[in-house]
């Protein structure tokens, strides 16, 4: 259905192509997962399938794609819209109408359909993605996930033969991912859709591929072949896989269930006279230093969920890491009002147009603490954040962040006390380069001039300084908006949903610098639909739906607790504590020197 000939891409100005060697046949009727490292050449994969490389983003295609036929080099993306319908990484910038519904309905009315057929298959979306309520909202007003739910929508609408799809879950709560995730294989397997789709999060996919195509690293050429097959080679793979090397299954897990099947004596290897040690966040509170236990040091086998992408920083990097921030500008200490605490929220709510955002939350932030706060799409996640920076005003209730209220504080007097990167990474993005922009961000801080660059390279090697950060891959362009923030180092921190575009590698380095950051008592509060990422950092998990506060707790006990929010590890060694591979791994080292 698609076939990649000799098929390489170089971007205008670029030294060396951004892809090559491609040379293959993608199925007819099968879902294919691409996987493979940030910045590696995904989406410019993805991109010459629709048409979008070279029509829309310049730079040179050599070689042949087609699609059903047609070669995408010479039918430019509308001439190919019957055929392939295409979800790009930034649904906001391809949206073309300014209501749901009328955007579920855009694709069918550019092909001509009946109106009585569009109106059905309206309704059909609607259902499906769970958007009934908001089928008359302005686009601009929805939430992240929500936005990411309607690009799926419109796609699905025209019934295309090839559906092509960049990061399709990565604004969805894990239940809207599952959901997502079924439809698509209904339709690979009733109508005989081709599915084509790029996503990080294994966890969430790799159980519906047919077929996985790596880019293994820059420049190489891609692999084909069956989940298990790639997996087993993949330097990127779900805990479950690296659960299954560190544990020496054979062959290799690749769901949950699979997992749970071979685990017995794993169990056995594990169950130990002595207690299992604390985990983040189930340690006892006391007011001694550390108040939060700090979690074991990374990479205890060079396993961990985040296991190491090959030819990135292994065990030197925390080393690295830690030297590379200490050279930050002043720490929270200084930048506190005597006795106040990073933050506190009381009795907050917030009413935005006809929505009831938040509804009576209240929340204190303690120096050092790291919390995940988590819920449905629309569940009020991104709101709350938005009033600790100020950008949103409470209707009710108080917030306070290092002692000042932040909707009536100057910015510039807030900057020390609390940094936000959101979930749309380009909206903190102003420069030309990306030097330019970390130059600007070590000037704003005080910071030693290159302290941002260092840690842009420190989170994702091979990030271009010349490139414009429009022209950035997701995770790099995500790596950037992180540096920029991480440079001021604020008293409280604020990330919504952090790991979007991010390979595992670049999330283990992100994890160590934010423990870090923790351990010299700066707050965290992130925002995230990655039960991994929580189950590895947060001491703490706070879970909001429709607006209120509905669990508060430690990590463990939260998210094992909940079915949706469980990390694979959890689920697979359910009843026992552990929450993520590298836990396992110490808990083994432990058992074994008993
Ligand atoms: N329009 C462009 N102009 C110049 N360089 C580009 C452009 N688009 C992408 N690149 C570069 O090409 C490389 C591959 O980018 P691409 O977006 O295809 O990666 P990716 O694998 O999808 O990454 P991610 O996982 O972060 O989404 C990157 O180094 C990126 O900086
Ligand atoms: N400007 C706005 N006008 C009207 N309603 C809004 C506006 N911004 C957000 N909302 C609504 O407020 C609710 C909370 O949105 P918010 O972005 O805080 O959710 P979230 O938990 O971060 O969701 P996601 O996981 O999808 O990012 C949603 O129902 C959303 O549609």
């Amino acid at each position: 259905m698609i076939r990649f000939e000799q098929v390489s891409v170089t971007y205008d100005g670029a030294s060396a192509p951004s892809l090559q060697g491609v040379d293959l046949e993608i199925p007819e009727g099968e879902l294919t997962l691409l996987v493979g490292p940030s910045g590696v050449g995904k989406s410019t994969l993805l991109g010459t399938v629709s048409g979008l490389v070279p029509h829309f983003t310049g730079g040179t295609l050599r070689g042949r794609v087609t699609v059903a036929g047609r070669d995408t080099r010479t039918h430019r993306p509308r001439e190919l819209a019957d055929v392939v319908g295409t979800v790009g990484q930034d649904p906001l910038a391809h949206f073309v109408t300014d209501v749901v519904e009328d955007e579920l309905a855009y694709g069918m009315e550019s092909l001509g359909l009946p109106p009585a057929v569009m109106r059905r298959r309206v309704e059909e979306a609607l259902d499906l993605l769970g958007l009934n309520e908001l089928r008359d909202r302005p686009i601009a007003t929805l939430s992240g996930g929500q936005q990411q739910r309607v690009a799926i929508g419109s796609v699905l609408t025209t019934h295309p033969k090839v559906l092509v799809l960049d990061e399709p879950t990565s604004a969805l709560d894990p239940a809207a991912a599952e959901e997502v995730l079924a439809v698509l294989q209904r339709l690979v397997h009733d109508l005989g859709t081709t599915v084509l789709m790029a996503e990080h999060r294994l966890e969430r996919v790799v159980q519906y591929a047919d077929r996985v195509l790596l880019l293994p690293s820059p420049g190489a050429a891609p692999v084909i072949g069956t989940p298990a097959e790639i997996m087993a080679v993949s330097p990127v793979h779900p805990p479950v896989v690296s659960l299954g090397r560190l544990a020496g299954w054979s062959p290799l897990p690749l769901s949950v269930r699979d997992a749970r099947r071979r685990a017995a004596p794993l169990l056995a290897r594990l169950a130990a006279p002595a207690a299992p040690r604390a985990l983040p966040g189930t340690g006892p509170r006391t007011s001694a230093r550390p108040k939060f236990p700090a979690p074991p040091a990374l990479e205890a086998r060079g396993s961990g969920s985040g296991a190491p992408v090959a030819g990135a920083p292994g065990a030197g990097a925390p080393g690295l890491l830690a030297r590379l921030f200490r050279r930050g500008g002043p720490g929270p200490a200084t930048a506190q009002a005597p006795g106040s605490g990073p933050a506190e929220v009381r009795d907050l709510s917030v009413r935005r147009g006809r929505v009831q955002a938040l509804h009576g939350v209240s929340l204190t932030v303690a120096p050092g603490e790291t919390i995940a706060l988590m819920g449905r799409n629309g569940a009020g996640k991104s709101t709350l954040l938005s009033t600790l920076v100020g950008t949103v005003t409470p209707t009710t209730g108080e917030v306070t962040v290092g002692g000042r209220t932040p909707h009536r504080t100057p910015p510039p007097e807030m900057v020390r006390r609390v940094g936000l990167v959101p979930q749309e990474p380009r909206d903190l993005l102003y420069a030309d380069t990306v030097s330019a922009e970390c130059a600007a961000a070590d000037s704003d801080a005080a910071a030693p001039p290159g302290t941002c660059r260092d840690l842009v390279s420190a989170l994702l090697p091979g990030v271009p300084d010349h490139t414009h950060p429009r022209d950035l891959s997701e995770g790099q362009r995500l790596a950037l908006a992180l540096a920029l923030v991480l440079t001021g180092r604020p008293a409280l921190l604020l990330l919504d949903e952090p790991t979007r575009g991010l390979d595992y590698a670049a999330k283990v380095r992100l994890i160590e610098i934010l423990r870090g950051l923790a351990a010299d008592d700066h707050a965290i509060v992130l925002a995230t639909h990655d039960v991994e990422l929580a189950a590895e950092l947060a001491h703490r998990v706070v879970i909001l739906a429709g607006g209120e506060v509905v669990a508060d707790g430690p990590t463990a006990e939260v998210v094992v607790s909940s079915p949706a929010f469980a990390p694979q590890v959890a689920k697979v060694l359910a009843p026992e504590p552990w929450l993520t591979v590298r836990q396992v791994a110490e808990a083994l080292d432990a058992a074994e020197a008993r």
